[in-house]
């Protein structure tokens, strides 16, 4: 039998069991079936889900990368136009983008790499048009911006497909990692199941689905420690180990076709932002339209950090910029991005800004750091060579070239 016949067997299967106490492991089981089964789907045909694709290989650069996603002709180019100085090319009909077209949206002194991309239908994960590229480079993003037609019909069920396609590669929009640690062991013992709080969506016997499941994954022994309630879902995710945790931001162009009514609902959307490209409503402007620049910046977890010299004033012109989903905001994340003799050599740290109880606080490598710090590293070899501003600039980017952000 063929993977896909399986699925719909399966599926048929849950359809037909009714939902109850009984039957909730059983459905928990067929949940994760199907899960491992679309996995092998996908992995099958996109040849292990890999990125690429003619014209889709765009080398990172700058601080974070954010993909923009989204149904063909909801504005994705001309938003691109608008922040940043590239030019792709924009037109009222589908599919004006072929490629990957990258431009560099600068704000607060960080470089935010933004991608245009072409746009996306249903089965796009499965390789409907340019679908699995255009997914393959948002899975290579820190952040994802999804731009929606406000002026659509059926426009939360384009969101939802739009999750759906994300989703079916292994991307998680706007959730953590869950609090779960599996250890395999060689051999012997079979599955031990802790939890340190009750598991009512594991069934009534947590330990035997859990057991179940990760048979399911060929997985007969292993130490799985819970500390948080967890679904099936979630469970799975863990066993795949695959997943990518993205904060997703959702824009809502094209408000100047709708109703003031209507724009108030969508504002309200979690995780939403309205706008106009055309009209530069919260999209590009002097000063207070700058909203959905903001809210980038926030979802990224951007952090200035401005370092000093002793003796000198700080380095206010090139701030290090650090971003939260990759590296943590702390001293220890500032020193390796500048250079890992920093770090080797780290004695304790100056500084002074809104993180700091005092100007300066002394302070340790855990210290977590706030937009415009200013730090001074104070090394144990007093003296050692200080990091070339060049050096430090190619330290500051060179964490990008590593695809996966850390957990
Ligand atoms: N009314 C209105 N039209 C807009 C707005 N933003 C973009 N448009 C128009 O929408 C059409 C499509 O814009 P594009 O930027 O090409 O859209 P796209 O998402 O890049 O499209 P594809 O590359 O084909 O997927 C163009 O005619 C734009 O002028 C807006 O805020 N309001
Ligand atoms: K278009
Ligand atoms: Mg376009």
């Amino acid at each position: 039998m063929g993977v896909m016949e399986k699925i719909k067997e399966i599926e048929a299967e849950m359809a037909r069991t009714q939902k109850n106490k009984a039957t909730n492991s059983h459905l928990g089981l067929l949940k994760a079936k199907l899960a491992r089964l679309r996995n092998e789907l996908f992995v099958e045909q996109s040849g292990g889900g890999g990125g690429g694709g003619e014209g889709f290989d765009v080398a990172r650069n700058g601080d974070a990368r954010i993909a923009l996603i989204g149904f063909p002709s909801v504005g994705k180019s001309s938003l691109l136009n608008s922040l940043t100085t590239t030019e792709s090319e924009a037109a009222g009909y589908e599919f004006t983008t072929l490629t990957c077209i990258p431009g560099v949206l600068r704000y607060k002194g960080s470089k935010m790499q933004v991608l245009d991309l072409p746009g996306i239908i249903e089965g796009a994960a499965h390789g409907a048009g340019r679908g699995r590229e255009v997914i393959a480079v948002a899975r290579s993003a820190d952040a994802i911006l999804i731009v929606l037609d406000a002026g659509k019909e059926g426009l939360q069920k384009h969101r939802e497909i739009l999750e759906r396609e994300l989703e079916t590669v292994g991307i998680r929009l706007n959730q953590r990692a869950p609090d779960v640690t599996l250890t395999k062991r060689k051999a012997g013992g079979g599955v031990r199941f802790a939890s340190t709080v009750p598991q009512p969506l594991l069934g009534v016997e947590p330990e035997k689905l859990v057991t179940q499941i990760l048979r399911e994954y060929r997985i007969t022994s292993a130490d799985i420690l819970a500390r948080e309630e967890i679904t099936v879902d979630q469970l799975v995710d863990v066993i795949q180990g695959n997943r990518e945790y993205k904060p997703c931001l959702y824009l809502y162009n094209k408000i100047d076709t709708v109703t003031v009514e209507e724009v108030d609902q969508l504002a309200r959307m979690p995780y939403s932002i309205v706008g106009s490209v055309a009209q530069g409503f919260n999209i590009s402007g002097p000063f207070e339209d700058d909203r959905l620049k903001q809210m980038m910046w926030d979802y990224l977890g951007l952090t200035r950090v401005y370092t000093k010299r002793k003796g000198s004033p700080p380095d206010v012109d090139e701030p290090v910029v650090l971003s939260e989903i990759r590296k943590g905001t702390t001293v220890k994340s500032l020193c390796s991005n500048v250079s890992s003799e920093l770090l080797r050599d780290f004695n304790y740290a100056l500084v002074w800004g809104t993180s700091a109880k005092h100007a300066p606080q002394r302070c340790g490598l855990n210290h977590i750091l706030d937009d415009e710090d200013v730090v001074q590293i104070v090394s144990k070899t007093p003296h050692s060579k200080p990091a070339r501003v060049a050096d430090r600039n190619r330290m500051a980017t060179s964490h990008l070239t590593d695809a996966k952000p850390a957990p």
